[in-house]
């Protein structure tokens, strides 16, 4: 047996190892999860055009994100509650990432504190600084908030990702049915502990506009992207409002039902924003063929969600190691076969529609 051979299979293999009501957690989307669904299958209805004789030479996958050389234009893409996955949660994750060579973006409601995940990424390379970007939800408590910058910032995080897609928690039905709106005893989410000792709840304010990103900007020197981003216009704000990057999402699926898969919204975002700041993307990602597809429509990297999570919880740190080994291959043999050696270089025209089904 040598394991699975690629990113459904390291999924099914995980859904076949979690309870119901964990599966149902990190599969789940909200209401009727046609999001879900199309987020994946937008990808199949785009076809690749490849060159042919191009004599472009081996690939190299590695791509600059934020000024950051990482090995492969993909990240680890923030999701909550790894200990849910695995009981080593994110601090195996953050080991898998630094080892290979990219860029974890730690979940504010990670289950592991994030200067023990900083410092879990320092163990495997001594030479250089693992990077760690920060998912922030904005509290309504601006002192609170400034805090979790703060910590974020002493434990060493490069860029803070601004989550603009939740002013109020999605409807997900599955967690309803199973009764699952906690976590279980001895989990909890040490991000949000008060000097006082105390964990708070987070809090998804339909309050948080504009200005406090603004404010945002005024508290930290850190780069900072919006994730979250749908609409043109929204990504011409984020770029006024002085975000150095947006990130194309529909929170996998997970926030607003019916939303359109964010690769078909990918290029009209890339348009609007005419380069000032880079775009990224993430929703669906999950073979090498997906990430050239998203370079193509005017991505600079994409970010996965559920496959790391999968990856974590088939094999822990191994696991996850697995999904990102197989990814960079697979997106390797990709460029060679599209006719390209560099990611950065990859053109629209590699793209087109499927007409014929
Ligand atoms: C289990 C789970 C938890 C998530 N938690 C967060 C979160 O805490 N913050 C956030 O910004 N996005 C969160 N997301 C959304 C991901 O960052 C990402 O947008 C999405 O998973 C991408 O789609 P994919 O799973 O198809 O790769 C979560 C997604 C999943 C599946
Ligand atoms: O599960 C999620 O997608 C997520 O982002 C979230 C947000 C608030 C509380 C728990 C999870």
């Amino acid at each position: 047996m040598t394991g699975p051979v690629n990113l459904r299979e390291v999924e099914q293999a995980a859904r076949a190892l979690l309870d119901r009501v964990r599966d149902d957690y990190f599969a789940g989307g909200a209401q009727d999860e046609v999001t879900v669904r199309g987020n994946e299958s937008a990808f199949a209805r785009l076809a690749l055009l490849p060159r042919v004789l191009t004599g472009a030479g081996d690939p190299s996958p590695e791509v600059t994100v934020l000024g950051e050389r990482v090995s492969m234009p993909v990240l680890l893409a923030p999701t909550a509650f790894h200990e849910l996955a695995h009981p080593e949660g994110e601090r195996a994750t953050a080991r898998a990432a630094a080892a290979a060579g990219t860029i974890l973006i730690s979940a504010m409601l990670s289950t592991v504190a994030i200067e023990d995940i900083a410092a879990e990424a320092r163990k495997v390379s001594s030479e250089h600084e693992p990077p760690i970007w920060f998912q922030l939800y904005l509290q309504p408590d601006l002192g609170f908030t400034e805090a979790i910058v703060r910590r974020a910032e002493a434990a060493g995080c490069r860029a803070l990702v601004v989550t603009a897609d939740s002013p109020a928690l999605g409807r997900h039905e599955r967690n309803d049915r199973n009764d699952f709106h906690d976590l279980p005893p001895g989990m909890n989410c040490p991000n949000l502990r008060e000097q006082a000792g105390e964990v708070r709840n987070v809090v998804l304010s339909p309050e948080i506009s504009w200005r406090h990103l603004e404010w945002l900007r005024e508290t930290t020197s850190l780069p900072i992207l919006v994730k979250g981003v749908l609409h043109p216009d929204d990504a011409r704000l984020a770029a006024d409002h002085g975000a150095d990057g947006v990130i194309v999402s529909n929170h996998g699926g997970r926030q607003l039902d019916t939303t359109p898969p964010s690769i078909r919204l990918l290029p009209r975002i890339a348009d609007a924003v005419e380069g000032r700041v880079p775009v990224l993307l993430d929703g669906g990602v999950r073979r090498g063929t997906d990430v050239v597809k998203a370079l193509a429509l005017g991505a600079r990297a994409v970010a996965i969600g559920r496959p790391v999570v999968w990856g974590l919880a088939y094999d822990g740190e191994a696991g996850v190691t697995k999904v990102l080994d197989l990814l960079r291959r697979e997106i390797v043999n990709a460029l060679a076969l599209c006719g390209y050696a560099d990611p950065a270089a990859v053109r629209r025209d590699l793209v087109e529609e499927v007409s014929w089904r």
